[in-house]
């Protein structure tokens, strides 16, 4: 079975999609995937939707802005999804189904609810393809974090590789997460959660400080310094003493002091923030892992890379291109799994990844109607 995965993260640099060949249990990679980055208009336009979210403080989906803004973004995924296929010379029959994430505009686990927009339905009509959408809100209402849902799919594709070694496969995206695999590779002995901020916060000051996306190649935190003092204060939240699953909004942090700080040291302090939470995070599982394989834009910074391996302890990483995986679409390719893991009614969150009380199945089918 073919299907496609669509994600657009929390640094709101675009939309990742990528083609998988999956029963739902096992897993490849097929083809080229594709990543249509946001124009900076939609950015804006994504800002301003996460903003008018947090004004309502719960999901408002009347909202003519918000309806409009999730029709943009449906568009632009839709467009992704044109491009995909037509990049790998597929037609859309031969397609059995896509799983679109949307965006997310704010995370409530703890008032029982998350809220993604995307129409799934219009993508269904329009490309005359199954779509499965709404991946999070099931587990959410059982009492589960709703998110990190990609573990599992960690945990496929990994499972063709020989060895039982203890491993945690690391995402430093906008919001950075963490899947520890047991050695018994059972997918109720995962466990995982988001460890903290990945790049939304550093991409947020570069952007407020000089109008550019990132910090390139780490460029400005390479000639700053670590405030060692502010990290340690951020770093007493005591999100980062409970234990997992747990999970994170994008902007659940609000870092104070960052402003007295010159562009570079807060760079530098802030990439430590990321380094510091996930090396921290990594202390809470019930075994420190033999293998830490870094995935998400995150390992593209190499100031980032560095932080990660000095804070961590015994620090023993490599990005996941070293186990042959494609770092920047694994999330697209979850995506794609979880879908026809819905298809199939197979669970998607367990006890251990979002503390959901069962195996959980998730997301919304929509069929294409006939025009
Ligand atoms: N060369 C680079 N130098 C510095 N940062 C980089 C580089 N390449 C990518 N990044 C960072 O990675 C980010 C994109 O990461 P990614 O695509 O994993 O995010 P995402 O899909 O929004 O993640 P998530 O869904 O996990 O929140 C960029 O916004 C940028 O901050
Ligand atoms: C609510 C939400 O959208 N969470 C995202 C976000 O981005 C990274 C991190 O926070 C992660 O837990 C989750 O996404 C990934 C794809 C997941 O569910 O596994």
């Amino acid at each position: 079975m073919l299907s496609v995965g669509l994600m657009s993260g929390t640094s709101l640099d675009g939309v990742d999609a990528a083609l998988l060949l999956t029963d739902g249990v096992t897993t490849e990679p097929f083809g080229h995937p594709v990543h249509i980055p946001y124009s900076r208009e939609i950015q804006n336009l994504l800002h301003e939707g996460l903003a008018t979210a947090r004004l309502h403080g719960k999901p408002v989906t009347s909202d003519p802005k918000i309806r409009h803004v999730e029709e943009i973004l449906t568009e632009h995924h839709i467009i992704a999804v044109k491009d995909l296929l037509s990049d790998n010379g597929l037609k859309s029959k031969e397609i059995e189904v896509i799983g679109f994430h949307g965006q997310t505009l704010l995370h409530r686990p703890a008032e029982g609810w998350t809220w993604q927009i995307g129409d799934g339905q219009a993508m269904a009509d329009t490309l005359q393809i199954p779509v499965v959408s709404d991946f999070r809100s099931n587990d959410v209402a059982a009492g589960g974090q709703g998110a990190p849902l990609v573990p599992i799919y960690h945990l496929a594709h990994i499972a063709g590789r020989p060895g039982n070694a203890t491993l945690a496969i690391v995402n430093i995206g906008g919001v950075a997460n963490i899947t520890w695999i047991a050695a018994s590779r059972a997918p109720e002995d995962l466990i995982s959660c988001d460890s903290g901020p990945g790049n939304a916060l550093l991409n947020d000051w570069i952007a407020r400080n000089t109008g550019e996306d990132c910090d390139q190649d780490g460029g400005y935190a390479r000639q700053g310094t670590v405030d060692e003092a502010l990290l340690a204060q951020w770093m007493a939240d005591d999100y980062f003493r409970q234990a997992p699953p747990k999970s994170l909004d994008r902007n659940s942090f609000t870092v104070p002091g960052l402003d007295k700080l010159s562009l570079e040291d807060g760079a530098a302090t802030l990439t430590a923030f990321t380094a510091q939470a996930i090396a921290d995070t990594l202390k809470l599982f019930p075994k420190h892992p033999e293998s830490c394989f870094i995935c998400g834009g995150g390992r593209h910074n190499p100031v980032m890379m560095e932080e990660v391996e000095r804070r961590i302890s015994p620090a023993l990483i490599s990005p996941v291109e070293s186990i042959g995986w494609h770092g920047d679409f694994i999330e697209a390719e979850a995506f794609a799994f979880l879908a026809v893991r819905r298809l199939k009614n197979l669970p998607i969150s367990f006890p251990g990844t979002t503390g959901v009380n069962r195996p959980m199945p998730g997301g919304v089918i929509h069929l294409p109607t006939n025009r």
